[in-house]
């Protein structure tokens, strides 16, 4: 389906989500149960007006366009479905991440105690589970619990992504409403199921719930279990000094989750303050001769005796290419297998120093990657996946479909799903927070002036990256950062 745009004055641009009523004409509506609410029926002006919306861009200058803007999320005064009408499912897929089993309690919990919904299905082990295993029936009771623990109850996977099985299945099984929750490819999977819903005219809300714990979702200000992530990479970050404190000589290397995106690397280092280098897949860098990596630890040891070094899973990638070969190259969904940074690195450390007989180093390594995304949710993961699941509820019992839900500056938003599969949100190293984290780890920046100024002539922009407050005044660029600091 194309894009649904609303244009007004001074530059503004909707880019508004499908709703059922756009391939279905002559859908009843029916008044919005919370109105009998005991409570909600206090709160003023609790339903959302229609022509709200939340800009993606929020600092302007006088004379420049009001730019793109997402529909606001939130219950409706009218509903598209009766209560005892829906049947719903919510399936997880792709890696773990702190906060998946409150977002699946809060749709069940949401459905049932706001909109007095009780048939809600789990579809078991991702998506393949919708045609190849039996679904798992999920009441407010079942799920009471569920909020405390890592992981999801439902399970997930990779790979299994058959579009005419899975909407057979939801049809079959007579579901109308579908809620989703997974990374980048999970919500590009949600596009197609959306498409053959559509195709075929089926009344059924589909709606994406992001989650990442690389945090590489673009648009939305940050994901679900990003913050308890970085958190736990502390209890890592702390065992590395301490064990680098302990010993002469000594680098304690943490390897932390990021394929293509260095953000727990990055704040993990700036919530720290402990670390002296820390590498992400944005920022490509080098070991040897001036301005190089082994300079760097020669000097950090002279000076302080030990160090820490923090490096994001996908960072170095081209340097390891080179030197190791590896048969698998993909995962089922198709993503890039990575080679292992962390222990490359620290053999090429040692080898470094043992060759010239230069220093004798001591070597802790720490790779605490699958630790930080098992656990359950910290208290403000759990508040902010409570949100997304409940407005993933009211835009699909208020008839949207084709939806993700996401924090836009501060304010849950739907946003359709080709703006959130489009791009990939990274790390810009030439924007001020990477500026921030140089200064404070003290590391080199890999960087000449030669590289920067030949950076700065490219004629491509940086696109899908987060952009620091200056520079997010072009349209098509996003602007992240405000909601970080
Ligand atoms: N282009 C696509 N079309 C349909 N389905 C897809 C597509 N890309 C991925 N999927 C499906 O989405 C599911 C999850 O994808 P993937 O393993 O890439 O994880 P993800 O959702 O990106 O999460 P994360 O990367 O955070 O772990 C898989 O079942 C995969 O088959
Ligand atoms: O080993 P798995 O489960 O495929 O997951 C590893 C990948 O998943 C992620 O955590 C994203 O979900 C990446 O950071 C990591 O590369
Ligand atoms: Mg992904």
């Amino acid at each position: 389906m194309g894009a649904k745009i609303v244009t007004g004055e001074a530059g503004y641009v909707l880019e508004d989500v499908p709703h059922l009523s756009d391939y279905i004409p002559d859908l009843p509506t029916y008044p919005n149960p919370l109105q009998d609410n005991p409570a909600y029926s206090v709160v003023k002006q609790y339903f959302v007006d229609d022509d709200d919306t939340i800009t993606q861009k929020i600092v302007v200058h006088k004379n420049t366009p009001r730019g793109v803007h997402f529909r606001r999320a939130g219950p409706r005064q009218k509903v598209y479905f009766e209560s005892d009408e829906v049947h719903a499912c919510i399936v997880t897929c792709g890696g773990l991440c702190p906060g998946l089993n409150t977002v699946i309690r809060e749709i069940v919990c949401g459905l049932n105690y706001m909109y007095g919904v009780k048939r809600v299905l789990g579809i078991d082990g991702g998506y393949r589970g919708f045609y190849a295993k039996n679904t798992i029936s999920l009441t407010p009771k079942s799920v009471n619990d569920i909020h405390k623990r890592g992981g999801t109850i439902l399970g997930t996977s990779r790979g299994g992504h058959d579009t005419s099985k899975i909407v057979d299945s939801i049809q079959d099984r007579g579901i109308n409403q579908v809620y989703i929750i997974g990374g980048d490819g999970t919500q590009r999977g949600a596009s197609v199921i959306f498409e053959e819903v559509k195709r075929r005219g089926l009344k059924v809300a589909v709606a994406g719930i992001p989650k990442t714990i690389d945090n590489d979702i673009p648009i939305i200000d940050k994901s679900f279990g990003f913050d308890t992530a970085v958190e736990e990479a502390q209890r890592a970050i702390n065992a590395a000094h301490v064990e680098s404190e302990s010993f002469e000589n000594c680098i304690g290397l943490v390897k932390l989750m990021g394929r293509y995106s260095g953000f727990i690397a990055m704040y993990a280092t700036l919530a720290s303050r402990d670390v002296d280098c820390c590498l992400i897949p944005e920022s490509p860098f080098y070991l040897e001769g001036p301005g190089g990596l082994f300079e760097y630890i020669e000097k950090r040891l002279k000076e302080n005796g030990h160090m820490v070094i923090v490096v994001a899973e996908g960072a170095g990638q081209e340097l390891l290419s080179e030197s190791i070969h590896s048969m698998t190259k993909e995962d089922a969904s198709g993503n890039k297998l990575l080679k292992d940074v962390g222990l490359w690195i620290s053999q090429q450390i040692k080898d470094h120093f043992a060759k010239k007989n230069k220093m004798t180093i001591n070597l802790k390594y720490i790779d605490p990657t699958y630790m930080i995304r098992a656990i359950p949710s910290n208290a403000s993961d759990n508040v902010y996946s409570t949100l997304l699941a409940q407005s993933a509820v009211h835009g699909a019992m208020a008839g949207y479909t084709g939806f993700t839900v996401g924090l836009v500056n501060g304010r849950q938003s739907y946003i359709p799903f080709y703006k959130i599969t489009e791009k990939m949100n990274k790390v810009v190293i030439t924007d001020r927070m990477w500026a921030r984290l140089l200064s404070s780890t003290n590391q080199p920046s890999f960087l000449s002036v030669k590289d920067v100024i030949e950076d700065k002539k490219d004629e491509e922009p940086p696109q899908q990256q987060v952009l620091d407050e200056e520079s997010c005044l072009d349209d098509n660029l996003v602007n992240k950062e405000n909601s970080f600091i």
